[in-house]
Order: structure tokens, then sequence, then C-alpha cells
């Protein structure tokens, strides 16, 4: 019988799900490696790079994933957020309207900058981890547990290869490692474009004003205009990252800049005055048009040796801001997973063999996080029509009243038992009433599904609610017209 020796995994990406998975397993005892393709963000000033969307909003269930595995990064990073409690909506006319997102315990979202957090999160692994920046995956033999990279000073993949026990994907949307398990595994797998692009443009300090926040700091700005909106996030430096969000369509007929600056004007009077025209059209111009996708893939394992996470395995629109915070908590639900499994460090598996004992575990992994990581891809989408057009309805004023009255009279509480390591969420069903929005935000001891299916019962229940009441509106209406019709016979 072979000695035991720490099982090698080769994590693909150091975005914050890759690195995050290095440092998760490493304190497990594994030996890591990590590539990534672009350069080395260490000590560096965190300065955005080509890297998209400036800013993002990190909430419960990421800071949750991070202190799972290492409390002070989230601290960390809840210090150095901006935090925003609630959505300011910025009406055409200029009117702005706060609709705050907690409104019994003020719990908030928090924007951070992208390159900070990615940043922070690649210090916080130590020496013993082996990272490759500039190491691009160019290839992967599943059979035999390679991988080979390629570097600007070795363009061909490296003829030696990399070996490993596994190989986790963490690299984004467009997965060299989903590509190599696809021609392995019969993984079914779903990509769609919503008709929309996303711009970002940019909102200057105000240097006259306090923090030099021209709008308020502490929320989420939206200028919702039912088909398309803009959105802005506040950074510590008193500007706002604001992106444009846009059918292809209607982008195309704004090829000039009168019509640019026509359209902006018409629609968006309040960002031009304070962005200045100029700026916010040289902005438009020049920055780049993203597409935005919904990816899902089943199953996101394969055998003992390969395993997606964050965007690689699930990519979804961005309107729920929960993509990063979905990714990190696919770490903490792996950690968990492992743990029931009673994966070790060791292994004494040869090099290149099936590891029983770890397939298993990533099988199970794959088969519970399913259902969650489709539910908040769905989720994503639904919310985009919530923040471009619903928030200006009568009736999402009437619902969100509903589920504020409510939630104060059949309070749903978090479940009392902590967070563990080997039940990542310990509400399987979620008692009394609260909001999708809190659900989803707020909830990390909540999966996606429960989220989903609460929502579509208690929506099943306002339903109900609104045609009995109807009848009964219907009826006593009915019922108050016969009587006075009678007496009016009854006098004439
Ligand atoms: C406009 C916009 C706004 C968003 N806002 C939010 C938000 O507010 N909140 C939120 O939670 N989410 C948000 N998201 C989603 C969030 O950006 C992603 O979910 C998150 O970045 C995914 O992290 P990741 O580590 O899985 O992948 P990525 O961040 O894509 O990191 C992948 C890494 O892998 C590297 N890589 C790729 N291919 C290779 C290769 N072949 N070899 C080596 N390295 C490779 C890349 O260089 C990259 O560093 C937003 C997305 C968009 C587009
Ligand atoms: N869910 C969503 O809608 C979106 C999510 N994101 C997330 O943010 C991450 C970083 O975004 P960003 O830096 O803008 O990434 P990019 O869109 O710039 O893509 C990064 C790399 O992915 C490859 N790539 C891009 N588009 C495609 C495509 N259609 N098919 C195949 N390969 C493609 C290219 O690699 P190469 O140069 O080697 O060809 C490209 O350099 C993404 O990985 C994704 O996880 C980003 C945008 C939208
Ligand atoms: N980060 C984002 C990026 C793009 C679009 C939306 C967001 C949000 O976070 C929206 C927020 N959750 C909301 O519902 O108001």
């Amino acid at each position: 019988m072979s000695a035991d020796r720490p099982r090698k995994v080769l994590i693909i990406g150091a975005g914050p799900v890759g690195a995050l998975t290095a440092l998760s397993l490493h304190r497990r005892g594994w030996e890591v490696e990590l590539w990534e393709s672009r350069y080395d963000p260490r000590g560096k000033n965190a300065a955005p790079s080509n890297l998209r969307s400036i800013n993002l909003a990190i909430s419960a269930r990421g800071l949750e994933a991070l202190r799972s595995v290492d409390p002070s990064l989230a601290e960390q990073f809840q210090n150095e957020a901006i935090p925003m409690k609630g959505r300011m909506i910025h009406h055409v006319d200029g009117k702005q309207e706060s609709q705050i997102y907690d409104p019994i315990n003020g719990q908030c979202i928090n924007s951070i900058g992208r390159p900070l957090l990615n940043q922070r999160l690649v210090e916080s692994l130590p020496p013993s981890i082996k990272i490759r920046f500039q190491t691009k995956l160019s290839r992967v033999d599943l059979d035999t547990k390679i991988a080979y990279g390629s570097s600007p000073e070795q363009k061909d993949a490296d003829e030696h290869g990399t070996p490993f026990d596994l190989i986790i994907g963490c690299d984004g949307s467009w997965s060299k490692v989903r590509t190599s398990m696809m021609r392995m595994e019969r993984m079914d797998f779903s990509q769609s474009f919503i008709p929309h692009a996303y711009i970002e443009l940019h909102m200057p300090a105000d240097p006259s004003r306090p923090g030099g926040y021209a709008i308020d700091k502490n929320h989420l700005h939206i200028w919702p205009r039912h088909s398309f909106m803009l959105i802005g996030l506040p950074n510590k430096d008193g500007s706002f990252t604001l992106t444009l969000f846009l059918p292809f369509s209607s982008l195309s007929t704004l090829t000039t800049r009168e019509a640019a600056s026509r359209f902006f004007i018409e629609h968006f009077p309040s960002a031009v005055q304070i962005v200045g025209e100029k700026r916010l059209l040289d902005d438009f111009e020049n920055n780049p048009r993203g597409n935005l996708v919904t990816i899902n893939c089943t199953p996101s394992a394969w055998s003992s040796h390969a395993l997606l996470l964050g965007d690689a395995s699930h990519s979804m629109v961005p309107f729920f801001g929960q993509g990063l915070n979905c990714g990190l908590e696919d770490v903490r639900v792996l950690n968990s997973v492992l743990e029931k499994h009673q994966i070790s460090s060791t292994t004494n598996a040869k090099l290149g063999e099936t590891d029983i004992d770890l397939e298993l575990a990533l099988k199970s992994y794959s088969v519970e996080r399913q259902a969650d990581l489709k539910a908040i891809c769905e989720l994503a989408l639904q919310n985009y029509t919530e923040m471009r057009s619903h928030v200006l309805s009568p009736l999402h004023h009437i619902r969100r009243f509903v589920d504020s009255a409510l939630t104060r009279i059949l309070p749903s509480r978090p479940s009392k038992l902590h967070l563990s390591l080997t039940d990542p969420f310990p509400t399987k069903r979620v008692k009394g009433w609260t909001s999708l929005y809190e659900m989803v935000t707020f909830r990390p001891d909540v999966p996606y599904s429960e989220a989903l299916r609460k929502e579509q019962a208690q929506k099943e229940i306002m339903a109900w609610t609104g045609y009995i009441s109807g009848i009964l509106g219907f009826g006593a209406v009915g019922f108050t017209g016969l009587r006075l019709a009678r007496k009016w016979l009854d006098r004439n």
C-alpha cells in the first residue's frame, strides 16, 4: 500500500472566488497551486485595471463565506466598504425617493472596489501556496490529471504540465476548465444573453460637498426608465461608478454625440447636471459595451478530478448584486461538504487515479448546490424588471408596505442554530412572513431555492387575498346597490 501524501489542488483563476478557495483548502491542509492569467496585484495601488465593474455590492452571504474561512477578512472588508441602506430612485423631474432595503432592522448592502477586494484576497494567501501569475491555463488532460499553462514568455503550453489530484475552475464566465469538462461528461449547459448592454460611466467627486459625495453616499442610486436604467454605487473617494443598462437595439440609434446628448438630457437630466455633459458623453463614447449573460451547467463536478465554482459554474446578470456573493458562498458550501464527507488533507490514491471518497463528495456538492444556483440565476433576471420598472409602480409600494407590516406581525427570525461547518443552511423552511429581498440579501442561513419557493408561496397568498377581497368588495358593493335599488323602488 502506498503512503499517504497531501492532496494537490490546482485552482485556475485568482479572482475573488479562486483566491478564497485557495485559502480555504490551504486551511484544510491541502497542497494548493493557483494560476492567474493577469498580473500579480499584490502591493500595488489598487487602481482599476481592465477588470469590469469597478465596484460591487457585497452582502451577508459573501461576508458569511469570508467569515467562514477567516473572520478577520470579513471584518476588514466591512470596514473598507460603504454601507448602502436602500435604493435612491431618481425620477425624471429630479425628485429623489429613498426605498430602504430593511426598514425593520436597517441592514445594508456594501459597496466595495473590485480591485481592492481582489487584491486583499490575494494578499491574504500565505507563501506556502504556490501562485503563478501571467499563467493562462491553455489545456487540461482530465484523464491523466495534468494541466498545461502558457505565459507571455512561453507562448506555447509548457511541455511537461502540472499534475494535480483536483483542478478547480474559478476562471469566470468563459471558463477553460468547463470546456474541458464538457468533453468528458454529459454536462447540461445553457447560455443566454439579455438584450441589454452595460456601459460604465463615472461621476467624479465634488470637492464642495462633504466627503465629495454629490448624491447621498449611503444609497444605491437608480434612474429607472422602464426599458433601461442607470445606476450608481459610491466609491471611497467621493465619486460614483455609474452603469447604464440599455438594449443594444437602442444603443445602435445613439451613433452620434448629438443623439447621445439628447438621450441623456431627456432621460437623465439630473445625472447630466452633476457629471457634466462632456464627461458623461466622453465616457459613453469611449467605454466598452459589455454583454450580460446567464450561464448554467450541471453537473459542476466531474469524477474526483474537476470542479467548477463561481462564475465558471453559474454566471448571472448582475441585478440582484449576488454573482460574487453566490460564488463566495460556493466556497463555504464546498467546505461543509468536504467536512461532512470527512475528506482529509491526505490521500493514498496515486496521482492520476480516481479518488472514490473525493468523487462522492464532489458529486454531493454538485447535487446539493444545483437548485440554489438555478434559483439565484432566475431571481437575478427577475430583479432587472423590478429595478428598472416595478420600483416606479404603485403596486410595488403596496407590496413593500404589506411585506413590512406582515414582517412585523409574523416575523421570520433567522434560525437559532448557528451556521455550522457541516450544515451551511440551517433554515430549511422559512416560517412567518419576510420579503424576498431580505431572504436573498440578508439571510445566509436560507438557501436561494428556499427564498424562491417562499416568495412564490407568499405571492400566491397575496393573489388569493386580492381575489377574495375583490369578491367580498364586489359582493359588498352589489349588496349595497341592491338595498339602495330596493329602497328607491319602495319609494317610487
Ligand atoms: C456590471 C457587473 C456588476 C456586478 N456587480 C456585482 C455586485 O454588485 N455584487 C455581486 O455579488 N456580483 C456582481 N457582479 C458579478 C461578479 O462580478 C462576479 O460574479 C464575480 O466577479 C465572479 O467571481 P469569480 O472569481 O468567479 O470570477 P472572475 O471575477 O471572473 O475571476 C476569474 C479569474 O480567472 C482568471 N482567468 C480566466 N481564464 C483563465 C485561464 N485560462 N487561466 C488562468 N486564469 C484565468 C481571470 O483573469 C480572473 O482573474 C457583477 C458583474 C457585472 C458584470
Ligand atoms: N454574468 C454576466 O453577465 C457577466 C459576468 N462577468 C463576470 O466578470 C468577469 C470578468 O469580466 P471581464 O474582465 O469583463 O471579462 P471579459 O468579458 O473581458 O472576458 C475575459 C476573457 O474571457 C474570454 N471571453 C470573453 N468573451 C468571450 C466569449 N463570448 N466566448 C469565449 N470567451 C470569451 C476572453 O479570453 P481570450 O482573450 O483568451 O479569448 C476574454 O479576454 C467574467 O469572467 C465574468 O465572470 C462579466 C461580464 C458580464
Ligand atoms: N450591484 C448591482 C449591480 C448592478 C445592478 C444591481 C446591483 C444591485 O446590487 C441591486 C440591489 N441589490 C437592488 O436590488 O437594489
